[in-house]
């Protein structure tokens, strides 16, 4: 049994693994278990345990230096591991045979740019076999076609980061990272993004994507909130509203951080006085 069936079976039966919808009978697509991260002499992650459901859209949501990087690099295996296991569509992440099946786009895009789009898209596409059909195919996704034959150089930032999305979608990866894909985007070409993604999750993708725009969780169906490494919650965008008593999810998420501040503060207050 691998670590994901293992996973399952320790829910009581017929209930979810964590982070799994109840009506969902498939394997989780992630699971993070006991995940601790430790990078110069920086705990980054501090025990977080999580699965993301096939085919949907998990957010992964918090400030500035909660771990989200740190976190989408343990899951595409970059990362070493300071304790914990995590497994990408039933393996261990990292290992070789996940290599055609993870798409991961950093928050540096990283493509060639004395080349044209298409010749980085067909690039990268060779490196998976696929065809040149895929290759224009994955162009259209991102809105690129009548770019495609302009040097990525001559692009605006927008563009420029689309062509990095496309690189990774030529291979049509079971499992898409996004590392903040919407940061500098005007509102059209977000919500033309969020588009995509959608139609990705539709046809059987699964997607973490991590954001700083709290209006962008409303497109996801399950959020992951990050704070100082510690997972602070794992629920849906109604979930956020209804425990952060705000519509306004970036409210929502204020009081939920909050919260857990002032749960902290008092747990070590307690500490102490013991001590
Ligand atoms: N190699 C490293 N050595 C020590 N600390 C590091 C290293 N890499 C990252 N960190 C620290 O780990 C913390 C988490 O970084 P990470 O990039 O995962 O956060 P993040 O949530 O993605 O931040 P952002 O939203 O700003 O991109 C930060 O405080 C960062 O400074």
């Amino acid at each position: 049994m691998n670590k994901s069936e293992a996973a399952m079976s320790h829910s009581p039966a017929g209930s979810p693994a964590p982070g799994m919808s109840p009506a969902s009978p498939a394997s989780p697509a992630v699971t993070v278990e006991g995940l601790h991260v430790t990078r110069g002499r920086k705990k980054i992650l501090r025990g977080v345990d999580f699965a993301m459901e096939p085919g949907r859209i998990t957010g992964l949501l918090g400030p500035s230096g909660s771990g989200k990087t740190t976190l989408m690099r343990c899951i595409v295996g970059v990362q070493r591991l300071t304790a914990g296991s995590v497994d990408v569509l039933g393996r261990p992440a990292g290992t070789p045979s996940l290599r055609h099946d993870v798409g991961y786009v950093t928050q540096a895009p990283s493509v060639y740019t004395d080349l044209s789009v298409e010749a980085n898209v067909r690039y990268f596409g060779a490196m998976h076999g696929v065809s040149a059909a895929d290759t224009a195919e994955a162009i259209a996704a991102v809105g690129l076609e009548s770019l495609a034959r302009r040097k990525t150089a001559d692009l605006s930032g927008g563009e420029f980061s689309r062509v990095s999305l496309a690189c990774a979608l030529v291979s049509h990866p079971k499992l898409l990272v996004l590392d903040e894909p919407t940061v500098g985007l005007d509102p059209v070409l977000r919500a033309e993004l969020w588009e995509r993604f959608a139609a990705l999750a539709k046809a059987g993708t699964t997607l973490l994507v991590s954001s700083h725009v709290m209006e962008e969780a409303s497109h996801c169906s399950s959020l992951l909130l990050l704070r100082d490494g510690l997972l602070l919650a794992q629920l849906s965008p109604a979930e956020l509203s209804e425990r952060g008593h705000s519509n306004d999810l970036e409210q929502a998420f204020l009081h939920i951080i909050q919260e857990a501040g002032a749960a902290s503060s008092h747990r070590s207050a307690n500490e102490s006085q013991v001590a």
